[in-house]
């Protein structure tokens, strides 16, 4: 006889597209129950879940919910960023915390460069003026910054970072970048980036500042009113890590007054924002919902990656990618 799948308890809040081209994945090696069913009967699925899929906080891994699945193995994380995760207390119920680091690089660097170019292009603004027929176009109102041999400033230079760099090299950028560890002679050449040792540095000189650091005790407000004030008067935020590395008031107050010229943010605190937050309606932000990672592509290989490592843990096999503190 077949030996059965374990089961996974996941989360619907993708949409239902979202999860289509996904859910066929994880049904190859697990029984799947979503979370909204499993709420309806915890008593049942509870003690038969061994692998808890989570995307962001869907479902939140609290102890409410933990502390009712006592057969889990894993919670299995899509996505590198584990801030939503108390890895410390996950572990200590004997459950392993795994992540999909790698697959995300490349797509979440894309989005790096796409709201770069947009915001320093305004395409976002083009768009709206070209589709509305009661607006001219005057070409003074949609004046941008040239990206082209303008400098670029990357704030952590792990994956994300590196291939950032290389996307910057491409436009002809001169590279800038901070980092707990400078990397090899080799890695640096390749994309011709120059270390700062000291981020004030790399802020008094960039054009673009891109933030692509983990969020952690250290990196929380990395970025507040002294940062920014260094910054040019004409450079640009660009945020793809999360949105409490920045000091979001004193974000909203240098774009207000004019300390830095705009910001691109893919990440803010909450998110979404409320609708009346007062960054939705500043004219030199632009915003896209978390979305770094949002392609077909990219979606289904941190899927698959995150399936490999449950079904890892629960065989008791080698584990591609266990969070260790
Ligand atoms: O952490 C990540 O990789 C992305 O933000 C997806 O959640």
């Amino acid at each position: 006889m077949a030996e059965e799948k374990p089961w996974a308890l996941f989360s619907e809040v993708g949409g239902e597209g979202y999860l289509e081209g996904v859910i066929g994945i994880m049904k190859q090696h697990f029984q799947l129950i979503c979370h909204k069913d499993f709420l309806k009967n915890p008593l049942v699925y509870g003690p038969k879940i061994q692998a808890l899929f989570v995307w962001n906080c869907y479902p939140a891994a609290e102890p409410s919910l933990l502390t009712s699945l006592p057969s889990l193995k894993v919670v299995a994380n899509g996505g590198v960023g584990i801030d939503h995760l108390d890895v410390s207390y996950i572990n200590s119920l004997g459950v392993k915390v795994t992540n999909t680091p790698g697959v995300v690089s490349a797509a979440t660097a894309d989005m790096a460069m796409g709201l770069l170019l947009a915001s320093a292009r305004k395409i976002v603004e083009g768009h709206l003026i070209s589709v509305d027929p009661k607006t001219t176009y005057l070409p003074s109102s949609l004046m941008g910054v040239e990206v082209s041999g303008s400098t670029l400033g990357i704030i952590g230079m792990g994956n994300i970072g590196y291939k950032i760099a290389q996307r910057g090299k491409g436009f002809d950028m001169r590279i800038l970048y901070h980092n707990r560890t400078r990397r090899c002679l080799e890695d640096e050449e390749a994309v011709g980036a120059i270390y700062c040792r000291n981020m004030d540095d790399l802020l008094k000189e960039s054009d673009f500042v891109v933030l692509a650091v983990n969020l952690s005790p250290e990196t929380k407000h990395l970025i507040g009113h002294r940062e920014l004030a260094l910054m040019k008067d004409t450079a640009t935020l660009v945020n793809i890590s999360r949105g409490l590395v920045v000091d979001q008031e004193a974000l909203l107050k240098a774009l207000q007054s004019g300390v830095i010229q705009a910001a691109a943010l893919d990440v803010t605190y909450p998110e979404p924002l409320p609708r009346d937050h007062p960054l939705l309606s500043l004219p030199n932000v632009l915003l896209t919902p978390h979305a770094g990672t949002n392609t077909n592509t990219t979606v289904r290989k941190m899927v698959q990656l995150m399936v490999e490592n449950a079904v890892a843990v629960v065989k008791g096999s080698q584990v591609p990618n266990e969070v260790k503190l």
